[in-house]
């Protein structure tokens, strides 16, 4: 099966969108994890299929599959980069642009100095909603592992998320510890590991270990999670700089039921033919 791609990056997490409007699509996990293999593929931390929206008012409809094919509910790098590829690819006339996701619909702005500004949505605490396995809510959770207890918080950006507060997050051993905070029965859904490291109210460092695709060079709903996290602690004012290994996100966040805007760049790498061995 020959598909065609674009392969595009945010702050380095890399993506291969798939434009169903234009090409017929029929992907299974198997399709999907060959795509992302960074050998036998084209190689990406996401996937990213759009299709037609039957919605009023909804630009385009997509959905986001990790590197090991697991579909989830929400992605801010690659929203970003979704922005950028229809506004070159159609939608030149807007420069606000509505798409329907899993996690419901979300709006894009591209901005004049051409970085692109998401309404995130609201985050949700509530231990259902994320979802954690624990009887009750609390402000913060505590892991015990082999390697020592790790107190942490939890909150959903659409998908599940637990920020733990480090030192230096460059000496954090993320790929011995995240893969086992991954695999506690806490996290029925799994859950996106974040390490942060507060700089200061205004400027945090940040790893994130993620669901379905391990250490990635930038995590979108994970800088919006680690910001309403420290700022749900008292840490962090509302607008806040968050250095990932691949680069900046500016989050912002009045806190209560209010939206995180998630502000950052989203860049066309190449375009190519996949042929898919099916
Ligand atoms: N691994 C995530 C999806 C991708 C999120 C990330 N790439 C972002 O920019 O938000 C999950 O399983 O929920």
């Amino acid at each position: 099966m020959k598909l065609e791609f674009t392969k595009m990056q945010g702050i380095g997490n890399d993506f291969v969108v798939l434009d169903g409007r234009r090409q017929s699509l029929q992907l299974d996990s198997d399709c999907l994890q060959q795509i992302a293999d960074r050998r036998f593929g084209v190689g990406c931390d996401q996937i990213l299929v759009l299709e037609k929206s039957n919605l009023p008012d909804v630009d385009v409809r997509y959905r986001i599959f990790n590197a090991d094919g697991s579909e989830v509910e929400q992605c801010g790098n690659g929203a970003r980069c979704i922005a950028r590829y229809l506004h070159s690819n159609g939608l030149e006339h807007k420069t606000e642009i509505v798409a329907e996701t899993a996690a419901g619909p979300i709006t894009l702005y591209i901005e004049l100095d051409d970085l692109v500004r998401v309404n995130m949505g609201v985050p949700r605490f509530a231990p259902a909603d994320i979802p954690l396995a624990v009887a009750e809510q609390a402000d913060s959770y505590n892991l015990s592992l082999e390697q020592g207890e790790f107190p942490f918080r939890a909150v959903s950006m659409g998908n599940p998320h637990a920020v733990l507060e480090s030192g230096d997050v460059d000496t954090v051993p993320i790929s011995v510890i995240a893969p086992m905070i991954q695999a506690h029965p806490l996290f029925p859904a799994g859950i996106n590991v974040g390490f942060m490291q507060i700089e200061d109210r205004e400027h945090i460092r940040l790893r994130v270990y993620e669901r379905g695709a391990g250490e990635t060079l930038a995590c979108g709903s994970g800088a919006c999670a680690a910001v309403v996290c420290g700022i749900s602690a008292g840490l962090l004012d509302d607008c806040v700089n968050v250095d990932l290994p691949g680069g900046r996100l500016q989050i912002q966040w009045a806190g209560d039921d209010n939206p995180v805007w998630m502000t950052g760049p989203a860049e066309f790498v190449f375009q190519g033919t996949l042929e898919l061995q099916t």
